[in-house]
């Protein structure tokens, strides 16, 4: 089970701050749909440039043009890219195609999939590597969270791996390691917190006893 850092409300120079205090923890660090919408891929390109051992993901949340989103997104040097469950079929395939001549990685995320099992199944037959559950911010806002949501998709994702997104905290991780995603994805949990590094640490600790 792996850890992913959420980073959202933060600058370019925010984020090198947070990364290098606890990079040692994390798994994969994720440059937050926020950021590229206001520091652009360049975002992604500082922060692998700074931290060449960590596995970047492009939080896109892609909608549409899969296969070229994908790939200015891996140009800069994002490992892993997420694409929106809503979208077409056929967005995701272009996805998953740019991605594999390169070696990297599509994250499906579903958030606002009406239907949770079905489109799991199918994006899961696309091909993509992670399918994510996620209650967004506004979702959390509402007081949801996806762990129910979780359980639900393992019992139909074969071959990709799953992954959960969504106000993850210390004292709600056990719970969420209990339904056995492999990625776990936190922001706030770790990033809100007044020793960050001690935070990650101790998820850390959790998710590899896993
Ligand atoms: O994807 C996210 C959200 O939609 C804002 O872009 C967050 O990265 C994700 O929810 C994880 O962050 P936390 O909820 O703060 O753990």
């Amino acid at each position: 089970m792996k850890l992913q850092l959420a980073l959202d409300l933060v600058d370019i120079a925010g984020a090198k701050a947070i990364v290098a205090e606890v990079a040692e923890f994390i798994d994969v660090v994720e440059i937050g749909t926020p950021v590229v919408i206001n520091e652009g891929l360049h975002a992604v390109k500082a922060i692998k440039e700074a931290f060449p051992a960590l596995t970047v993901l492009a939080d896109l949340k892609i909608m549409d043009a899969g296969g070229y989103e994908v790939m200015k997104a891996v140009e800069a040097g994002a490992g892993i890219v997420t694409v929106l469950g809503v979208s077409d079929d056929s967005t995701i395939r272009g996805a998953v195609e740019e991605a594999k001549k390169t070696g990297a990685e599509i994250l499906v995320d579903l958030i606002n999939v009406k239907d949770l099992k079905a489109r799991a199944a199918e994006v899961d037959a696309l091909g993509v590597d992670y399918v994510c559950v996620h209650s967004g911010y506004d979702h959390q806002a509402e007081g949801k969270n996806s762990f129910e949501d979780l359980r639900a998709i393992k019992s139909v994702v074969t071959r990709a791996k799953t992954a959960i997104a969504g106000g993850i905290k210390l004292s709600t991780l056990p719970e969420v390691i209990a339904a056995k995603p492999d990625l776990v994805i936190v922001g706030g949990g770790i990033t809100g917190e007044a020793d960050a590094a001690a935070a990650a640490a101790e998820m850390k600790r959790l998710v590899s006893q896993a």
